[in-house]
């Protein structure tokens, strides 16, 4: 029999949200009065994003067609083992659904990455992180690496590195911020974290003016760490091994924890850890 979910339905689930419930003692619940699980965890993920895109967009909420809006996505349909971006062939290394993420081989030449640090080395400070409260910056304990922006098409070469993201992953150069190099010392780390920005946050509104939400990351390696300094997806138990020149990809469809995207720079155990970040926008970001 086909379980319908109803309006009242979806206002329990929302209520049990708000009070603080895990997605899974939710489900837990739904399966002890008779719910399928598969059903019970559909209606949870429509209902919560369907609520958290009419929280973003200020309308009330109604469940939208056709599922989550559109996110940068790498295509792999045919499941290719490379894909060619027209100045470089990039190798597909492995690729999750749930949370969508895609790791990726030879995104960066070596020489690429050595000419990124060495752009960025004279600029590096100690990393800021937005700071949702106030929708400023601030310096974060739990983000001890050093870091700098470049500004979009600043340099021919991070110009070049913008377009084959933006043809990598189907998202116009112009939605993405600048390019964030960070470089972690022996001991330094990223606590886990979301790269969204948290909608109960009161200075998230004055910082979505800009380009509206963040939508997916690319964190790519320019060197390689001696030891440690993976970068981890805790809900899921990976972990990406920092390798120069490879990159991985996620998207995040809404701000919300139930897209398994929490993720961190784990602890750099020997030597040090140069990335580029780039972060992708809903809409242009000027
Ligand atoms: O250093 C890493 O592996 C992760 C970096 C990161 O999470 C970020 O820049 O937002
Ligand atoms: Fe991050």
């Amino acid at each position: 029999m086909r379980q319908s979910v109803t309006p009242e339905l979806r206002q329990w689930i929302i209520e049990q949200a708000q009070a603080g419930f895990a997605p899974e003692a939710v489900v837990e619940a739904m399966k002890a009065s008779g719910w399928d699980e598969t059903v019970a965890i559909e209606a949870l993920e429509t209902t919560l994003r369907d609520h958290l895109q009419g929280l973003s967009s200020g309308q009330s909420v109604q469940p939208l067609p056709g599922g989550g809006s559109p996110v940068p996505d790498v295509r792999l349909e045919g499941s290719p083992r490379e894909v060619d971006l027209g100045d470089r062939v990039v190798q597909i290394l492995v690729s999750l659904r749930q949370p969508r993420l895609v790791v990726l081989g030879n995104l960066l030449a070596q020489d690429e990455c050595d000419q990124l640090i060495e752009l960025a080395r004279p600029r590096m400070a100690r990393s800021m992180t937005v700071q949702t409260r106030t929708g400023g910056q601030e310096t974060n304990p739990d983000r001890t690496s050093n870091g700098m922006f470049f500004n979009r098409g600043e340099h021919p070469l991070v110009a070049a590195i913008e377009s084959r993201i933006a043809r990598l992953v189907g998202w116009p150069a112009s939605h993405g911020e600048g390019i964030q190099v960070l470089n972690y010392r022996e001991g330094a780390e990223y606590k886990p974290h979301y790269d969204y920005f948290d909608p109960a946050e009161p200075g998230t509104p004055t910082i979505l003016k800009r380009g509206g939400q963040r939508v997916a990351t690319l964190v790519m390696y320019l060197n390689d760490p001696a030891q440690g300094g993976g970068t981890t997806f805790p809900d899921i138990g990976l972990e990406v091994a920092p390798q120069k020149g490879n990159a991985v990809f996620f998207s995040y469809d809404r701000p919300h924890p139930s897209t398994r995207t929490l993720h961190g720079g784990a602890p750099v155990l020997a030597g040090e850890k140069w990335v580029a970040t780039k972060w992708l926008r809903q809409r242009e970001f000027n």
